[in-house]
């Protein structure tokens, strides 16, 4: 089943493997706050249909990384491709219209809109915006059903975990190719957490999209395929989540 997006896959003639394509590629990436050099010479790949972490310390870089990614921050030096074209020229409105959706640290639902107006929102993101798109697609009341039930509410009235909800739908609505997910599960309450990891994996299952998350709870980042971890900035170990030792668990994420 897949409705926001069908899996993209190039094929690889010479042995007829079928490979996932890859949707984010980073090179050499530096990004500065004025004199202050954050990001150093970071390289990363996201391919469809994958979920990768980027796991760090506070104030390593990652906000500043999926900043650089959407726009938000122009980076010094390096390179973003996505979907093998280069992004630098993007301002961050034609970046969520390529197909980047962005959940931000800290949501930024607009209180005063109900939930159904936050949700529009996100459909500002598909070819001819809100003018031409007013439906909801289902599948954010399948992954979220309260918000179906909360449609007419003030955005501000949701708890922490009702709006990261509502942040993740309207995201999706946006039908990104790669989601970029800003610590979703800080400050949520368990039962919550679980919910939002359930569907961030359904995300992936039925769009065949890919997922940048930057996240500290660890039974999160082992539901991830692959994961980098960030130190100073830079990118200092990669690899398979199975491969996700204690030493570096305990290195790098904060809780
Ligand atoms: N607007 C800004 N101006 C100057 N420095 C900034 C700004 N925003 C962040 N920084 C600095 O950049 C560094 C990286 O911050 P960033 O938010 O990317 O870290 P992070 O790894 O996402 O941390 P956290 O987990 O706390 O969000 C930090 O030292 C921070 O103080």
């Amino acid at each position: 089943m897949r409705r926001l997006l069908d899996a993209e896959i190039s094929t690889c003639a010479a042995h007829d493997l079928v490979k996932p394509m890859t949707i984010l590629e980073i090179r050499g990436l530096n990004t500065y706050y004025g004199e202050s050099h954050i990001l150093r010479d970071v390289d990363l790949t996201v391919k469809a249909g994958e979920m990768v972490c980027l796991i760090g310390r506070n104030g390593v870089g990652k906000t500043t990384l999926l900043k650089s990614l959407i726009g938000l921050l122009r980076p010094r030096s390096g390179e973003i491709l996505f979907n093998g074209e280069g992004l630098d020229r993007h301002p961050p409105h034609q970046r969520a219209r390529a197909g980047i959706g962005y959940v931000p640290q800290g949501r930024e639902i607009i209180p005063h809109l109900t939930v159904e107006e936050n949700l529009m929102l996100g459909m500002e993101a598909l070819p001819g915006g809100l003018a031409r798109n007013h439906s909801i697609d289902p599948l954010v009341y399948e992954l979220f059903p309260i918000l179906q039930e909360f449609l007419p509410r003030k955005g501000g009235d949701l708890s922490g975990g009702q709006q990261q909800q509502l942040a993740i739908a309207r995201a999706l609505l946006g039908k990104p190719k790669l989601l970029l997910l800003d610590e979703p599960t800080e400050g949520i309450q368990p039962n919550i957490v679980q919910d939002i990891e359930r569907a961030v994996r359904r995300i992936i299952a039925e769009t065949g999209i890919g997922v940048l998350l930057v996240e500290q709870h660890l039974h999160f980042v082992r539901q991830a395929d692959r994961y980098y971890a960030m130190q100073r900035g830079g990118i200092v170990a990669s690899g398979p989540t199975s491969d996700l030792s204690q030493t570096v668990v305990d290195q790098f994420l904060s809780v």
